[in-house]
């Protein structure tokens, strides 16, 4: 397990002849100190971080080897951090700065959101109006067209993954249970290629590939069916967001995760009265059953109800609106 992050620093000192030499140094875990647990995982917890030189602030995941190997996770741990690897350039990313490891634990040292997770933010004021949902549903879109232009699939989005930055600007994050594409240019389905357009990390150890369903509200019909997940399966996370944020609650949620996939996969599920019109017509046209019917990243940012929403540079220098709640007219 390579560390990365380029050398941090450098520092010069005598060689056992005397003789004046420069070693480069990497971060540890010394020069960090650690303050409260951000949240936990099946194998990994994640603290707020200071690094003691620069007072930066950070989110660092560590993740304890020992675990990580009986509960057979390390292909896992590698999914995540070639992800995160490969997504370092986009505002809308969580961004990994560097890794390091110890004899027990490895350490992704990461972006740290002040603004905690989306749903506690929507949770707070019930929904959010077309605005705010507008705002957040153009930032969580970006992230996933530059996911998606690296060959990076997601497969968990949901309200709980999309944090938020002290601007109130969306990070997306827990990219674990990703899918990475051998190429990024595969199209709506690797399988349409012919090959499963897998990389070696996403397979077991007997090389079958790893199969994976997200959290159940948010997973796709095909993710139900045919066990593999495709770019547009992101796309159904994202209508099942959508409508979330002005809902205040999942299109799809029962009693249990087997009554909620039945929901899904028979397309079960109603508007709430007064439902905003454009916002209903692009949730309808995300959430189709068949992957190749359901709307592109293109289509989406071309749809009404995005009309005047600027994307790209822009969209990441705009003011949050205020947080207001949806209210029916
Ligand atoms: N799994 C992760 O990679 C991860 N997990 N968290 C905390 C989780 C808490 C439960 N919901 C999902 C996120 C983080 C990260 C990335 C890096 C990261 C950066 N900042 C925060 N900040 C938070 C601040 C307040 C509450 C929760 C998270 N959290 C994380």
């Amino acid at each position: 397990w390579k560390d990365r992050g380029a050398a941090v620093g450098v520092r010069r000192e005598l060689d056992k002849s005397g003789r004046p030499v420069v070693r480069q140094i990497k971060k540890g875990v010394r020069d960090f100190s650690f303050g409260r647990v951000l949240g936990e995982g099946s194998y990994s917890t994640v603290y707020l971080a200071t690094d003691r030189q620069t007072l930066k602030e950070y989110a660092i995941k560590v993740l304890e080897k020992r675990h990580i190997i009986k509960e057979k996770k390390i292909k896992y741990v590698n999914i995540e951090k070639n992800t995160l690897n490969r997504l370092t350039e986009h505002p809308g990313i969580v961004r990994l700065y560097y890794t390091f490891q110890d004899e027990t634990s490895l350490y992704y040292v990461l972006d740290l959101c002040n603004g905690g997770e989306l749903l506690g933010v929507l949770k707070r004021t019930g929904t959010f109006d077309v605005e705010c949902t507008r705002y957040y549903g153009a930032q969580i879109l970006d992230a996933i067209d530059y996911m998606h232009s690296r060959g990076v699939i997601h497969r968990d989005l949901k309200p709980e993954n999309v944090l938020l930055d002290d601007q109130m600007h969306v990070k997306i994050t827990d990219f674990g249970t990703a899918r990475l594409l051998n190429d990024p240019r595969t199209t709506q389905d690797a399988n349409a290629e012919g090959g499963d357009g897998l990389d070696a990390d996403t397979r077991n150890d007997d090389g079958r590939a790893a199969s994976f369903v997200g959290t159940a509200e948010y997973v796709s019909p095909e993710l139900l069916t045919h066990k593999n997940a495709c770019k547009a399966s992101d796309l159904w996370a994202f209508g099942c967001i959508i409508y979330q944020l002005l809902a205040g609650r999942p299109p799809f949620k029962a009693g249990s995760e087997y009554l909620t996939f039945q929901k899904i996969v028979n397309l079960e599920y109603e508007f709430p009265q007064g439902f905003p019109p454009l916002a209903r017509d692009l949730v309808e046209r995300c959430l189709v059953l068949d992957p190749a019917r359901r709307l592109t990243i293109e289509h989406i940012k071309n749809h009404e109800f995005f009309s005047g929403q600027p994307f790209g540079r822009h969209l990441w220098r705009s003011k949050a609106p205020r947080l207001r709640p949806y209210v029916p007219p």
